[in-house]
């Protein structure tokens, strides 16, 4: 594998859930195949799950690893090309990124949409930048359009839980103070789409997503309508994808969140999401709290899919 941003990059899901858990039994069992061999995790965004899991699943390889948050102590990064320099930006990012290039053999990217320009976020700019000069593998820990690491640890999570083959999953936006990236619920709604799952997605009109990751799943404005009989319930807020309305915030109805409520009317769901989670705005103390909450499990196994991708990346180094 020489890079890893979609769904598609990882191949076959079932030979990469097979992978996974032979890793979960056996963490450590492919701890020679990075050694010597250099991590480099560049964050423009904030970060606590892929900070430490990936950190982790690279020390499960027997790696080195380095941390650069990029607004924290590198200069500022100028990102357009034919800019004039002379403002508070220092150095660009088309030297800084074949100079990072440099000092690894990997490296994971975190940017996120900046909701400045559509266009600029969907056509992936920034790890596009990384991917076309670093000269080395480029893995995703969060991009503009999608977050895989966090999707591929979603549905190991659910094969895990699930009580049927093909269970029912709902994935539900709700209510948010700050207007989100689309990031996580396209990457989930990639990836369920790629399984054969029962995938239904809700949320109050105008939030459609891209339909390029919508697919074939169902979307269902009627919330109680959508959760009944749901297996799984993923939660998530994320800002207006669509026109003018694109990074803004059209709704903070709080009948949205998830609460006893909702998940009276599912087949006793279990309640999932990426965190961090802003409690009794997306999901009520009481649900996140209950025995049908897996939102630290779910966590846990980010270990495991960074682990996964990271080896991928190493034996395609060879
Ligand atoms: C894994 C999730 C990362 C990010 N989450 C946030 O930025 C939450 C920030 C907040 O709640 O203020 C997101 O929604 O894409
Ligand atoms: N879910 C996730 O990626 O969490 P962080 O933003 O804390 O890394």
């Amino acid at each position: 594998m020489k890079k890893f941003t979609c769904v598609q990059d990882i191949g076959d899901l079932k030979s990469a859930l097979a992978e996974a858990f032979e890793i979960k039994k056996e963490r450590f069992k492919y701890a020679e195949l990075g050694r010597n061999k250099t991590l480099m995790m560049i964050f423009f965004n904030s970060s606590l799950r892929t900070r430490l899991s990936t950190q982790k699943a690279a020390i499960n390889l027997g790696m080195n690893v380095m941390v650069l948050d990029i607004n924290q102590g590198a200069w500022k990064l100028e990102t357009e090309r034919g800019v004039i320099m002379d403002g508070d930006k220092p150095e660009h990012i088309l030297e800084a990124i074949p100079v990072m290039g440099c000092y690894c053999d990997i490296i994971g990217v975190r940017s996120f949409a900046r909701f400045e320009d559509r266009d600029f976020d969907y056509q992936e700019t920034i790890i596009n930048q990384f991917i076309q000069y670093s000269g080395r593998p480029v893995f995703s820990m969060e991009a503009a359009t999608r977050h895989p690491l966090q999707s591929f640890a979603d549905l190991i999570t659910i094969e895990e839980y699930k009580k049927t083959v093909r269970p029912k999953v709902v994935m539900t936006w709700a209510p948010h103070p700050r207007p989100l990236p689309q990031a996580v619920p396209n990457s989930f709604a990639e990836w369920m789409n790629a399984t054969d799952y029962e995938f239904v997605i809700t949320h109050p009109e105008g939030y459609e997503l891209d339909p390029q990751f919508v697919g074939n799943a169902k979307v269902e404005y009627d919330q109680m309508k959508a959760f009944e009989g749901a297996d799984f319930i993923y939660a998530k807020n994320w800002a207006a994808y669509s026109g003018d309305n694109y990074g803004q915030i059209l709704s903070k109805d709080r009948d949205w969140t998830v609460s006893d409520r909702q998940m009276a009317v599912t087949n006793n769901a279990y309640f999932m999401h990426c965190l961090p989670v802003r409690r009794n705005m997306i999901v009520t103390d009481d649900v996140i709290e209950s025995p049908q909450s897996i939102v630290i499990p779910e966590a846990a196994n980010r270990e495991i899919s960074a682990t996964v991708v990271l080896k991928r990346l190493l034996e395609g180094l060879k």
